[in-house]
């Protein structure tokens, strides 16, 4: 077979995304080919920049060409997040491609820093990326990220986000006294979620990540009727008791109909920083069995540590703060499977109309 443009395809048409279980080629990954005697050239361009895998698929594309007959590969990258059929056209937040929802059976696990140390850490992997603090009896966000500003609006019609550590940030907190919003009814809340999707200069995003409040309510039921969320990351301490909640949770989130991306273990074991003993404060590993049980994926531990309980007091994610510690990576490996987890999700979702609202002319 001569060396060209068809040799190569047909090489790369054997080449499977390990998380997407389908070729590079019909996924539309494979851009740029060309062909210069036994010298290929290829940009790659991944469903995320935040990709769990891009090692993986480098070393097939490589390999898959070599055994093709080419001597000299050359692989570029580039990264497009989708969004799934019709979500942008029809939504509350049109510029958004994928909304991920993150939540917990119980309070107090640390869903607001697994929240937002997400959101940092796909920005920091080339994403752009906004935190809608949807907490609204209890916002944390302002504190996590350090802002206390009132957000302005330059349109005269949409609130402006503020921005901190790279991303774009809107919380209630932001908007009205806290202890207000604790006397709200339940259409109050649901409204005012509603405005802050819709009523917000979200602009252009790969992801918004939407930090709930804890337990069942209102709130998850509001968003499935508005938006259509890639799926909801759930978070757990490993004890048996919020892991009890956070199967309950995920059985309301099924009810509604919104997928479950996966479960993050946090405040996972406690390693001490003077002599490296493990001592499983919360117990260890509980979530990940419990993953298992529900049939979600695990999306990683999170150890209970001091830098990170300090980093969300300062204002400052670990991720953003310390981004190359173990503690900033155990966030950052999450936040890979996470994107993951969002682009299957994507490349599942049947070409349905939209539920919901429409945006406002
Ligand atoms: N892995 C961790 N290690 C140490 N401290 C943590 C960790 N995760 C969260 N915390 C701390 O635990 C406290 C509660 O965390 P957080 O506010 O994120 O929880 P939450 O589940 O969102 O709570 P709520 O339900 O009240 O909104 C915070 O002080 C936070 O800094």
């Amino acid at each position: 077979m001569p060396l060209d443009n068809a040799a190569a395809l047909e090489a790369l048409k054997k080449v499977m995304d390990p998380e997407l279980h389908r070729d590079l080629v019909s996924l539309g990954m494979v851009k740029d080919l060309s062909v210069d005697g036994d010298a290929v050239r290829l940009k790659v361009e991944l469903t995320t920049p935040a990709c769990p895998l891009k090692d993986t698929i480098g070393r097939d594309v490589e390999g898959a060409l070599r055994r093709a007959g080419f001597a000299r590969v050359e692989i570029h990258w580039g990264a497009q997040v989708r969004s799934a059929p019709g979500v942008a056209q029809s939504s509350l937040t049109p510029g958004v491609k994928n909304i991920i929802l993150v939540g917990a059976g119980k309070g107090g696990v640390g869903k607001s820093t697994v929240a937002i140390n997400l959101a940092v850490g796909l920005a920091r992997q080339g994403a752009k990326v906004g935190i809608l603090d949807a907490d609204i009896y209890g916002p944390s966000v302002p504190i996590l990220t350090g802002l206390d500003q009132k957000p302005t609006s330059r349109d005269g019609q949409k609130l402006d986000p503020l921005e901190a550590h790279g991303i774009k940030v809107m919380s209630i907190g932001f908007l009205i006294d806290p202890e207000q919003a604790l006397i709200w009814r339940g259409p109050m809340v649901t409204g005012a979620l509603v405005q802050l999707l819709r009523d917000v200069n979200w602009g252009e995003l790969d992801y918004l990540v939407l930090d709930l409040p804890p337990g069942t309510g209102d709130v998850p039921l509001t968003l499935a009727q508005n938006v259509r969320a890639a799926g909801v990351v759930l978070v757990s301490t490993p004890q048996d008791v919020a892991l009890a909640d956070v199967i309950r949770a995920k059985l309301m989130f099924d009810k509604v109909s919104i997928p479950v991306l996966g479960l993050v273990e946090n405040m996972s074991a406690f390693v001490c920083p003077h002599c490296r003993h493990e001592t499983a404060i919360f117990d260890k590993g509980g979530a990940q069995a419990a993953a298992e049980k529900m049939g979600v994926r695990f999306l990683g531990a999170v150890p209970i540590d001091l830098a990170i309980r300090e980093g969300g007091d300062k204002g400052v994610p670990v991720v953003a703060g310390a981004p190359d510690s173990p503690q900033a990576e155990a966030f950052l490996s999450v936040a890979r499977n996470v994107a993951g987890a969002v682009s299957t999700q994507v490349l599942k979702a049947p070409r349905l109309p939209v539920i919901g609202a429409q945006p406002r002319a």
